[in-house]
Formats: structure tokens, C-alpha cells, sequence
């Protein structure tokens, strides 16, 4: 599922790609930025995910024969398909890194290639970290809430297609345990897991029949779904039985799954019958519609679930439809450049950068990050980007460059973590975020600023822009 073609993009990449070509500009220098603009969620931060990922699939971006035949009945030329043909992105890379805690309005990522080849990766780069990002960031807050307890991800089947695929790796990164998604398992290095459908009990006459027949076919790691036809006077009952019978083979039930009703009632009346059977080292998992809403709310009533299978409002990034990220060009044919817009908040800004965060002598972050020109190596004031009287004095902070070099010459520079490594890495960026940006309602606004040189060549080029309109 990683072969991606590189006609996994919008047309108008490649239309503007062919005039680049016919014009002589395709190897012209260019620098993009991709940053959002709002935080999923109503949230204080968001988990950038999907760059290990992004990073393999665009080493391996190629045109094929068949994309060439297709593009050709588009009406593209023929000396530009020969172009295509020999596609390959060449360009550098630099990036926050996968896993970090990230900011609106600053940028997570710099592209600097020819700008053909930074125009034809900007589609399935969008495609890939918007998505990604937002599904982790919508992990970590599940994360955040269920403490200890074991997270799965079961959202496969309503996951807008493919895209649970993605989903399944960025709810890792976000702090996930596992997923019922094999593929993903497997592609991914996610640990698999995973219970038992009502179908399967529905389709024998006797529930208890069917329990036993599932656990002698799986005995490792078997889970009952206990709600089939009522709980706790048949589903829980003929479980224990299960798990009695187990035990005379030396073997053990893992868990029930509850996955209707109130769940923190029926956890708490199963606990007691599994306890009162000796059966307290059976846990209990449960499903059904669960958010972090839900999954905080159940654990302040301290219902003793042990494991939650999350799977629509997760793999949806439910009720976000999409992270807003852009992809704007800052320099190009050795020049900044700059977008104007009528909303101040839309302008974007010039020149190769670098983002700075900002840390007391303990490591921790005390809520700001600079924008600052790439060749600056501290910033001594930061400014409000769309305030200009609004400042900040931050010589006293250490300040920690976030855009690493993570590709050159279309290569990965860096070596790939697992998963799992990504999300160890995530968790601890985020410890050293103060809480006060992690609470759900009205967290703290997180500080983003720019350098004075920054600051006053944006109003350069603004000024220069506003001469030639008149
Ligand atoms: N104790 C609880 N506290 C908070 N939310 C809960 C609790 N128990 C269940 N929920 C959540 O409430 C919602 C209940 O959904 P719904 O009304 O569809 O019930 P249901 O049990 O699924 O009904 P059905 O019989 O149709 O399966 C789900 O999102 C579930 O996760
Ligand atoms: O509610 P979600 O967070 O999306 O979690 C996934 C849901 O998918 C399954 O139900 P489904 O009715 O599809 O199959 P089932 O017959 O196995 O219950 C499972 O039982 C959960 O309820
Ligand atoms: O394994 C499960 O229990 C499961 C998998 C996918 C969706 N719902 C439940």
C-alpha cells in the first residue's frame, strides 16, 4: 500500500509543472512551508504525524508508463511526459520531527527543491500530514484521558477508506497500544489484536457454545463479547464458565468486552461477578462510540474498564472533517515571496526559516516558539505576527531549533523509528508541555512570534507589493 504514484496529485501541479518546463524555470530554486492554521479540536496542541511515512513514499515517487499514457490523452506534451519519465524528487527536507508537539501559524515543515519537483510532492504531502496529524492528535488526547489503560484502535470499517490504513499508524504515534487493522499490523509493525463479533454468537443456538468454541480456537489473548443477548445474566455467566474451563487446561481468558448500554454500570456489576468467581485477573474491555469525552467520563465514575476499543471517532477525527494545512511558497528564483491577503492573518512569510522553542533551565517549554530567518541563531525579541506592538523579550530562554535537515537530495537523512519509538518520543515532548495547554476546554494559547529581521522583511515585501498596485 506504500506504492504510491506520483499522479497522486491535483492536475494543477502538473499543469504548472509543464509550464515551468516549456519556460525554462523547472530548476528554478523554491522554498515551501507547510504549517495549519487551527488546532483540531479546540485543542492546545497537535501531534505532527506522518513524515517517516511521507518521507519514504516521496523517495520512491515515479511516474509509470501507464501514468505517462494517461497524462498524454490529458493533453500533456510530449517533451514534458519525457520529462515525467525520469521524475524523481531531489530536494532537501527540513522538519519538526514525527511526534513532536506542534503549533499553528509557524512552520512544521520547509521544502526546498527545483520548484517543479517541490510543486508535484505538494498534494500527497498535504494529503498525507493533514490526515495524520490530525487522527494522532485526536490519539493523544484519547491518550491523555485513559491514563494506563490499553487502547485499540477498531475504527477499519468506518474510517473513510483507505484512510484507516493511515489512521491506524498515526493513532500509534498518538499514543495507541494496538489495532484491529491487520494490514496496517503487518506494514506498520503494530502489534494486532482484537475480539469477537456478535454475528459469531448470534449464529449458534446456545451462547455458551459459542464462547467455548471461540476460546478453544483462540486461547491466547481471547476476549468474550458478553452482550449478545443480556449481560449480566447470560453474556458474563457463560464467560466465567469459559474462563473456569480454561483454567482446567492451564489456560486463561484475557478479557470481556462489553459494547452497549451503560457501560460504567455494566463494569462494575461484571467485576463483581468476575471477582466473586476468582476471576480478578480477567479484564474488562469495552467499546461502542467511545471519544475522549466518554472515556474521561467513564473513568470519574471509575467504571473498571481496563481496555477501550476506539474505532468512528478516531479514525474520522471526528468532529474535525480535516486538519487545515497549507503549503506556501516562501523564496523562489532567489527571491522571497509572499502571498497578501485581506485577512492579516493569511499573510504568509518570506524566506527560509527556522522555528525556535522556547525552554527555562529545566528543560521545560514554556509555551512560546519563534519564527526567526534560517541564519539567525538566536532571537532576542520575538513579535506578535499580526500585533506588531505585541512583543517578547527571550534572551533569558534556551531556544531549541525545530526544523531538522530530515532529507537531501531526495533522500532520507534520518533513521527510521518504529512506531512505537515515535510515540515514546511524543509522550515526552508533551511532558515537557505545561498542563495548562493540555485541558480540554479553554487551554492556553500557545505563543508563536517572529524575529525582528523576519517581522521587517515581511513589511518590506508587503510595502513593495502595495507600490506596484498603485
Ligand atoms: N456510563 C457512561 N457514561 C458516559 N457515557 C456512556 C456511558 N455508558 C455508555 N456511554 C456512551 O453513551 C453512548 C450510548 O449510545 P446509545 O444510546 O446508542 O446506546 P447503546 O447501548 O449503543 O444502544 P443500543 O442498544 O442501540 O446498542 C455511547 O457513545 C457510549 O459510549
Ligand atoms: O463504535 P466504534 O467506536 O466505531 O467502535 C467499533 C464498533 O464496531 C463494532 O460494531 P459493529 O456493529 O460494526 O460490529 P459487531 O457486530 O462486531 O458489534 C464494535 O462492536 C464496536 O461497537
Ligand atoms: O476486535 C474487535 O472487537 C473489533 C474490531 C473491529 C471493530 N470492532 C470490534
Amino acid at each position: 500500500m506504500n506504492n504510491f504514484s506520483a499522479t497522486y496529485t491535483d492536475q494543477y501541479q502538473l499543469s504548472m509543472a509543464q509550464v515551468y518546463f516549456k519556460k525554462g524555470q523547472k530548476d528554478h530554486n523554491a522554498i515551501f512551508d507547510y504549517y495549519f492554521r487551527k488546532i483540531p479540536y479546540d485543542g492546545g496542541y497537535a501531534i505532527f504525524s506522518g513524515l517517516e511515512n511521507l518521507l519514504e513514499i516521496i523517495s520512491e515517487l515515479r511516474f509509470n508508463e501507464s501514468d505517462l499514457e494517461f497524462l498524454k490523452k490529458q493533453g500533456f506534451e510530449d517533451d514534458f511526459l519525457k520529462y515525467l519519465r525520469d521524475f524523481r524528487f531531489r530536494g532537501r527536507i527540513y522538519s519538526a520531527s514525527e511526534g513532536d508537539v506542534v503549533f499553528p501559524t509557524r512552520p512544521v515543515l520547509q521544502v526546498e527543491a527545483k520548484i517543479i519537483e517541490a510543486q508535484i510532492i505538494e498534494t500527497i504531502l498535504l494529503n498525507l500530514l493533514n490526515f495524520q496529524t490530525l487522527i494522532a492528535t485526536k490519539a493523544s488526547r484519547i491518550r491523555l484521558v485513559a491514563g494506563d489503560s490499553t487502547l485499540l484502535d477498531f475504527g477499519l470499517r468506518r474510517a473513510q477508506a483507505t484512510g484507516g490504513y493511515y489512521a491506524s499508524r498515526a493513532a500509534i504515534v498518538g499514543g495507541f497500544d494496538g489495532t484491529s487493522n491487520v494490514v496496517a499490523g503487518k506494514n506498520f509493525d503494530i502489534p494486532v489484536s482484537g475480539t469477537m463479533a456478535h454475528s459469531f454468537i448470534q449464529s449458534y443456538d446456545d451462547e455458551l457454545e459459542a464462547f467455548r468454541d471461540f476460546a478453544e480456537g483462540r486461547p491466547d489473548g481471547c476476549v468474550l463479547l458478553v452482550d449478545t443477548y443480556n449481560t449480566l445474566k447470560s453474556g458474563v455467566p457463560n464467560a466465567i464458565k469459559v474462563a473456569k474451563e480454561m483454567e482446567s487446561r492451564g489456560e486463561k481468558l484475557l478479557a470481556i468486552r462489553l459494547d452497549s448500554g451503560d457501560l460504567s454500570y455494566f463494569a462494575k456489576e461484571s467485576r463483581k461477578l468476575l471477582d466473586e468467581a476468582g476471576l480478578d485477573y480477567v479484564k474488562i474491555a469495552a467499546s461502542n462510540q467511545l471519544d475522549e469525552h466518554v472515556i474521561k467520563s467513564l473513568l470519574e465514575q471509575q467504571a473498571p474498564i481496563d481496555i477501550f476499543g476506539v474505532g468512528t471517532n478516531l479514525v474520522t477525527g471526528d468532529p474535525d472533517g480535516a486538519l487545515d494545512g497549507v503549503y506556501k511558497l516562501a523564496f523562489s528564483s532567489d527571491k522571497p515571496r509572499i502571498k497578501i491577503s485581506e485577512s492579516i492573518f493569511k499573510v504568509t512569510l518570506p524566506h527560509k526559516k527556522q522555528v525556535f522553542r522556547m525552554k527555562d533551565d529545566h528543560g521545560k517549554c514554556i509555551g512560546a516558539d519563534a519564527i526567526g530567518l534560517f541564519e539567525e541563531n538566536k532571537i532576542t525579541e520575538m513579535f506578535h505576527p499580526f500585533e506588531p506592538y505585541k512583543s517578547m523579550n527571550l534572551e533569558k530562554f534556551h531556544q531549541e531549533p525545530i526544523l531538522k535537515k530530515v532529507m537531501e537530495n531526495g533522500e532520507m537523512l534520518i533513521d527510521k523509528r518504529s512506531l512505537k519509538e515515535i510515540s515514546e518520543y511524543s509522550l515526552s515532548r508533551l511532558s515537557e508541555l505545561p498542563i495548562e495547554y493540555k485541558r480540554f476546554n479553554n487551554p492556553h494559547i500557545y505563543k508563536i512570534g517572529i524575529s525582528e529581521r523576519l517581522r521587517d522583511e515581511r513589511e518590506k515585501l508587503i510595502r513593495s507589493s502595495k507600490q506596484k498596485l498603485k
